[in-house]
Parts: structure tokens; C-alpha cells; sequence
């Protein structure tokens, strides 16, 4: 069997003893004729980096939108902390503490860093006596938004600059902040290191493994299999609307890995180390 990386990444994977955060299983989402979600179940535990691959179409949106709240699964369930819960909307899976940095980054370029972080949870000044009228507390949003790009070791200095002054990678990480800043329990990131140069991206995932080492969960959809194998603990394979195997990226090639995702080796072909546990 080919080898093809070296895995750098020197965190210490949580065990299967790892308490899970996060479960589904048999997940269905049907659009018309089309079924994007075929019984998928999927797992997420403490203190770990869950890269989530597969090939187009293999249903990895359809999955993290299910587990974000985004669309709601045909049937299935969803349990956090081992509670059975139903997202109808991506505001339910923000109150439970799931946060999800989309493509998109869903961010105001022209507002400033500070807005973009507080966007939609904006901090307000107590109200006036016999008034309902509040006004933005924009000091403590300032001062909020630098104690959290310190904490997660972001280097920007100014948080009342506009977010279209930074490059593309320091958007992303503004935007991973925002997440990690609000989360109670999970983050999910979908390709955050997208169309990132070298550098930009290196230090994305520089971010994400902070993130995890603070103590929140990051479920990670990516295309891009070098910054999997950078900074995954396991990695859940999507293909055909089901989750496939779960891997050890310690134990397990980056071409057999390709191979378990597009369907040319079978998970039960493969030595049990490269299973993740
Ligand atoms: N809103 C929708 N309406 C109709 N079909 C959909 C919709 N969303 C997803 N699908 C279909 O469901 C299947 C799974 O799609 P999904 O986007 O979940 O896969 P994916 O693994 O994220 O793919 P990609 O890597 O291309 O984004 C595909 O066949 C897709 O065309």
C-alpha cells in the first residue's frame, strides 16, 4: 500500500474515549428525485479537528447543513451532548453553540472589524430610564473584538478598520474568530482555506488548530487533502450520501485516502490501524 505524506500535525488526537459533542445517525435529505443524504451518520468527539472529504456530490453540504441548521433532514437524528435536538434553522444551531463559517463568509467589507464581529449580536449600552431606545456600545465591541483576535493570537492591530482593508486570508480569520468567539460547543468551517495562497492558508489552519486547543470541536470540510492531513485528527469520508469510514491520518496515505473517497479501495480492505478508533 502506497505512502504518500508525512502527517505534521503534533497535536495529540483524542482517544475513543473522547466524549462525543456532537452525533447523527441515519440522516435522509431528499431533493425531488435526487437523495443527497442516504442514512448518514456522523460523529464528532472533544478536543478534535473532524475533517469532513468526499467527492462532489457525495453529500458533504447536505450534511453540515443539516448539522448547522440550515436545512432540515428528511429523517435522522441529531444529538448534542447526547440530547436528541431539531435544528429548523440556522438560529436553533446557533443557540445550542454550533457555529459555521460559510464560504461565503457572510461579512460586510465595508464595515469595520469590530461590526463584522459583533454583526447580528451587536453590544448595547443599557437603556435609557422610560425609554426603549439603545444605543450601540461601540468601546466595549472595540475593546471586545481585540481581546478576542489577541486570545486567538490574530495579528490585527486596528479593530475599527474596514474588514475590505485586510487580505483574503485575514478575512477568513476575522471570520473563524467570530465563530470561535460565540460557540459554546462546535465550530464548523466550510473550506476555509479556499482559494488562500500558501502563506495565507498556513496561517488559517495555524488558526484552526487554535481554535480546537481552546477547547471547541472544529468539523472541517475541505477539497484540499495536504491541509487535511496538516491538521485533521480523523477524517469522516463522505460518498454516496453516507459517511464511508472514518480515518487516522496518522496511519493512512493521502493517495489511499483519495482511493477510500472515490470508491477505488473498500474501508474494509484496509489494516485496522488506518481506521480512526
Ligand atoms: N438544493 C438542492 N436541490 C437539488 N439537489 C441538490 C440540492 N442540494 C444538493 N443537491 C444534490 O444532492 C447531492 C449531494 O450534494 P451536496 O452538495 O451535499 O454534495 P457535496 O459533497 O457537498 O458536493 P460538492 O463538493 O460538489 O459541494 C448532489 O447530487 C446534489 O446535486
Amino acid at each position: 500500500m502506497s505512502t504518500f505524506s508525512t502527517p505534521t500535525n503534533s497535536h495529540i488526537a483524542p482517544t475513543s474515549k473522547a466524549k462525543i459533542v456532537m452525533q447523527a445517525t441515519g440522516l435522509v435529505k431528499r431533493y425531488g428525485q435526487v437523495t443527497a443524504l442516504d442514512g448518514a451518520d456522523f460523529e464528532l468527539r472533544a478536543g478534535e479537528i473532524l475533517a469532513v472529504i468526499g467527492d462532489n456530490g457525495a453529500g458533504k453540504s447536505s450534511l453540515i447543513k443539516a448539522l448547522s441548521g440550515a436545512t432540515l433532514p428528511d429523517s435522522g437524528e441529531i444529538l448534542l451532548d447526547g440530547q436528541r435536538t431539531v435544528f429548523k434553522s440556522p438560529i436553533d444551531a446557533r443557540r445550542a453553540g454550533i457555529e459555521t463559517v460559510y464560504q461565503d463568509l457572510a461579512v460586510a467589507p465595508a464595515m469595520t472589524i469590530a461590526e463584522n464581529l459583533f454583526l447580528g449580536r451587536e453590544l448595547r449600552r443599557p437603556g435609557l430610564p422610560g425609554t426603549l431606545l439603545r444605543m450601540l456600545d461601540k468601546r466595549r465591541m472595540l475593546a471586545e473584538s481585540a481581546a478576542r483576535l489577541a486570545e486567538l493570537k490574530v495579528g490585527i492591530r486596528s479593530m475599527s478598520q474596514a474588514l475590505e482593508t485586510l487580505s483574503g486570508g485575514q478575512r477568513q480569520c476575522v471570520a473563524v474568530a467570530r465563530a470561535a468567539a460565540f460557540a459554546q460547543h462546535v465550530v464548523i468551517m466550510d473550506e476555509p482555506t479556499a482559494a488562500l495562497g500558501v502563506k495565507e492558508g498556513n496561517m488559517v489552519l495555524e488558526l484552526i488548530r487554535r481554535v480546537r486547543d481552546k477547547g471547541l470541536p472544529v468539523v472541517l470540510i475541505s477539497h484540499n487533502m495536504p491541509h487535511v492531513f496538516e491538521v485533521a485528527d480523523r477524517i469522516h469520508v463522505a460518498r454516496l450520501g453516507k459517511r464511508a469510514a472514518v480515518l487516522n491520518p496518522k496511519k493512512i496515505s493521502m493517495s489511499d485516502t483519495v482511493a477510500v473517497m472515490t470508491g477505488a479501495l473498500r474501508p474494509d480492505q484496509l489494516p485496522a490501524e488506518m481506521l480512526a478508533a
